[in-house]
Order: C-alpha cells, then structure tokens, then sequence
C-alpha cells in the first residue's frame, strides 16, 4: 500500500450513521496525517505498509537513503527501539510515549488497527496492524516547559519519599512535625576535596562550634542551605529543629507572621488560635534565613531588634516572648553594596556578619567536578532506580570548563537532562556538548585534561587575601610539624624556627573561627 484512499469529495455529507463515523475515522486518519511529524502503518506481521510525506524526512537519519530500504521491512528492522510490536500483540494503544534512537528523540502515539466486521481482513476485532504517530520530533524544545516542570516535581516528589523514609527509620518519627525539622545534611554531604572547598568546610565547622551568628554569602547553588543544614547538624543544638525561612519565597506583607507569630485574631482572616513564629519553632535550634538580602527594610529593624534582645512579639500580642536560636543566614546578594545603596540596615548587616563564610563558586572548584558527577549521579539512579551512567573523561574535562552560572543546582540539571536523553548508559561529550549548547551554557575555557582544573583551582586560591593565604600556610605548617613531632610542642617550634610561646599564640589564634 503506498497510499490511503483518500476522502471521498462527497457533493452530500451522508445521511446515515455509519457513514458518517467512517467520514470521520478518514478525516481524523488524514488529519493527523497532516498536522503531526510522520504517520506510518504496519500490517498485522508488522511490516511497514505505508508512510506519509512526513515521516520520510525521518529516514536518512534512520540510516536510508531512499524509501525502498524503509517500506516492507519489519518495523523493528528498521526503527530501533520501537513498541509498535507491543501494540501488534496486546492490541493495546500507547497514546503518548517517549521513543528514543539514532534519529534522535520523539514523542510518539501507536494505535492498533482492528478489522471492522468479520471478511478478508479478519475476524470483526482482530488486530489487523498499527498506526504508528510522531506527534513531536524534537521534543526537547517544543516540551521544554513541560518537561522542566515536570522534572522539578518528580524532584519534590523524590525529596518528600526520601524525607518520609528517613523518618520512618528514625526514632523521632513519632513527632512528625519534628521529622521535618531535622537538618537534611552533615558536612559528609558538602562534595569537594578542592582547595577551595576544604577550606569552607574547615571555616563552617569552626563556625558550628560558636554561638554567633553565621552569614553563608555565595552565588546561587553553591550549597549555603547545605552548609547550613551541616553548621546545624555539628553543632551544639543538633538535637533541636533546624527551621528554615526563605524570605524571596514569602511575600512581604506575610513575613512578619512567618518568623514571628501571631496572637488568636490579631487579623482578618487570622486563625482562631493564632500560630507560633518560626522563631519560635527555631527555639533550641537554629532559623536559617535564606536571601536575607531580600528582606524588606521595615522587618529589618525588627530581625535586628530580636536578635539583640532574644525576644519577639507576636502580631497583635503585645507580648515580649524569649526565643533561643542561632541564626544562621544565606545570600547570593552583594550585601555592602546593598548598605551602601540605603536598601539593608549597616547595624543588622554588622549583626549578622560575624561570621561570614564565602562559599566558592564551582569554577573555582572545578576540581570537584568529578566527584560531584559521581554523587549527583548516584543520587538520581537512587532516585530513578536505573543504574548510575557513565561519563566519559573527554565529557568530565567539557564540564570542567562551562561557567556553571547556577553552579551544582545547574550542573545537576544539565546531568539529568543529558541521562533523560540518552538511550545508553555511557555519557560522552558529544551528547553532553548538545545539552550544554541548549542550555546556553557559557564555555570559559576547555581544559584539556583534569589536571588543569586541578590547576585552576590552585591558580583561583592565590587570588584571595594575602593575609587569608598566609593563615592558610601556617595552619597547615604547624599541623604538618605537630603531626611529624608526635604532638610535642618543644620539638614542634623548635623545627619552625619559633619560640613556644609564638607557636601556643598562633595554635590559640588558629582555634577561633574565621
Ligand atoms: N558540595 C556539594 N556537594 C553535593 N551537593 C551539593 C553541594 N553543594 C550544593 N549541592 C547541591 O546543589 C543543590 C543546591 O544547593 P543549595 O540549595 O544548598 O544552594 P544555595 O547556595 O543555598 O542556593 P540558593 O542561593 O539558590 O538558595 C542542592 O541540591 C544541594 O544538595
């Protein structure tokens, strides 16, 4: 067959009910003929029968190089990974589905063919062939938004599965509410051995052993919430709540009720029995203010008052109510520029910068890459229940040199992506090049092997402060000395070339935090 009969050009739509259900089986066949990429049918033994105009543009990159080579072969001859067998057998449709190969990915339809009443073609009912349907070729663009959204709610759906199953092996489960207070990460989970991270990792554990405040400043996705999670879940109030506020997520006029409560009826519309602030639910543990620089100027006076005074009063209270927690904010915004700018209070700004920790952007960790693959990697095929795919090295050395703008959050996104996309479980950089390309994803140079980035790195670390370096290489001198003395002092300033006293003063001044 290489054409369907075409519509009958009746003068006089047909009176009767049959024809017309034919009439539109025909104009519905023709229909998505002409409006969806490529239609073909298969016979019952699932040889290729017909396609339309559509589908031949598919062929060259199927491997043919004209018609003949396509038409009257087995279906799965010629289309690699093809269900339309499936359909033959069952006789069940596939009315969406993915359907990935050499010619890239679709979103395609299958519809079995049943005969119409008992004669040539078969038995009334009998699956007598399929229509195979490419409703999308190149799903990646025209689903983009679909897919994106739905890839962040399987992510939500997996956080909450992950969440629920840890309290279910956790004895606190019985305190539901509290199950989800408890902080998510240790340092464990910060991934990174580069110079770069080891030393943020050294200053936030510093920091969770104090009682000030910690102000995590990085650019998006570099893991403040993670780091805060883990400053919470080292330090001496790991057994109270770990509460979480995102200030850009709340709108302004409901702010104050989230962190500080509000008394039975203090508004319109308040519930009944008022609610406790998130300073409150933080009492014994730690409130993470995540975008602090986005907190509106009129809060900031009462965040500042609070936390000079340990108290907060719920809306509509009047009441002064003591809290104790240890706040422990984050920002990707340029805050000194932003008290310059009249837009965050100097006092709160000093109040919270006690001790500040800059979290590094990853390309200026780009030696982690590697190890973060390997757990992003991980993480999904947990989630996904495949096995974790392979990247190949020339791959690893393409993502060691894009910007990372977004940086984990982003690089996470892009190894989905590129693992949703791939019909094997070896990433290499051609199919990672493609996803990078749609991305937009900015290239700041390829390193030609890991090596360099192990150099960058190096190179990115002697861009700080003199005074932080210097600090740096005595730390690791003292700590090299002590360990190769055995831990003897005398002996230790002895081979620095230092007096005792000098070695016990910089020991005490290396203890506090950063
Ligand atoms: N060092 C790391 N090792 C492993 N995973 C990381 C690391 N840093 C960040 N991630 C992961 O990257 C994602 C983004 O991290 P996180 O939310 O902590 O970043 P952020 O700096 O708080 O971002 P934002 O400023 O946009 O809120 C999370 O899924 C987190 O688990």
């Amino acid at each position: 067959m290489s054409a369907v009969p075409p519509v009958a050009a009746s003068p006089a739509l047909p009176l009767d009910a049959e024809g017309i259900l034919a009439l539109a089986a025909r104009s519905m066949f023709h229909l998505f003929s002409s409006i969806s990429q490529g239609m073909f049918l298969v016979d019952r033994s699932g040889r290729i029968v017909w396609v339309n105009e559509g589908y031949r543009r598919f062929l060259p990159a199927l491997g043919f190089s004209s018609i003949d080579q396509f038409m009257g072969h087995m279906v799965e001859d010629v289309i690699p990974n093809t269900q339309m067998r499936r359909v033959l057998e069952t006789g069940e449709p596939i009315l969406v589905d993915l359907l990935n190969n050499k010619a890239g990915t679709f979103v395609v339809s299958r519809i079995p063919l049943r005969a119409e009443s008992d004669g040539r073609e078969g038995q009334a009912g009998e699956v007598i062939g399929a229509i195979g349907i490419v409703l999308f070729d190149q799903p990646e663009t025209t689903l983009q938004p679909l897919i994106s959204k739905f890839a962040l709610l399987q992510r939500d759906l997996d956080d909450a599965r992950r969440e629920l199953a840890s309290q279910r092996n956790n004895p606190l489960y019985q305190h539901a509410a509290d199950g989800q207070r408890r902080s998510k990460y240790t340092f464990a989970s910060f991934i990174g051995s580069s110079p770069a991270a080891v030393e943020v990792k050294r200053h936030a554990r510093r920091a969770a052993q104090s009682a000030s405040p910690v102000l995590l400043l990085g650019e998006t996705g570099t893991g403040k919430e993670l780091l805060a999670h883990a400053i919470h879940a080292s330090s001496a109030r790991a057994k109270g709540h770990f509460v979480s506020v995102n200030i850009a997520a709340v709108p302004d006029t409901l702010l104050e009720a989230e962190f500080f409560g509000f008394a039975p009826g203090a508004f319109t519309g308040a519930d009944r029995r008022g609610r406790e602030g998130k300073f409150k639910l933080a009492d014994g543990g730690s409130l993470f203010l995540d975008e602090i620089g986005d907190m509106p100027l009129g809060l900031q006076a009462k965040l500042l008052r609070a936390l000079q005074e340990g108290e907060i009063e719920p809306l509509g209270s009047n009441k002064l109510v003591p809290f104790d927690a240890r706040v422990i904010a984050a920002t990707s915004r340029d805050l000194p520029e932003l008290v310059r700018r009249g837009l965050f209070r100097e006092d709160l700004y000093y109040r919270l910068n006690v001790l500040p920790l800059r979290v590094p952007p990853l390309r200026e960790r780009r030696s982690d890459i590697p190890a973060l693959v390997e757990a992003l990697g991980e993480d999904m095929a947990l989630r996904s229940g495949e096995a974790p795919s392979e990247i190949t090295p020339d791959a690893l050395a393409l993502l060691a040199g894009q910007h990372w703008r977004g940086n984990i959050r982003e690089l996470r996104n892009v190894l989905e992506q590129v693992t949703m996309r791939s019909d094997s479980q070896r990433i290499d950089a051609a199919q990672l090049e493609r996803i990078l390309r749609e991305a937009g994803l900015e290239q700041i140079e390829l390193p030609a092997t890991l090596q360099s980035a192990h150099d960058a790195d190096e190179q990115a670390m002697l861009l700080r402060p003199l005074a932080q370096q210097v600090a740096e290489l005595e730390r690791k001198a003292i700590a090299a000395a002590l360990a190769s003395t055995g831990g003897n002092k005398l002996a230790t300033s002895r081979l620095l070339g230092i007096s005792r006293a000098t070695l016990y003063e910089r020991m005490t001044s290396q203890e506090r935090p950063a």
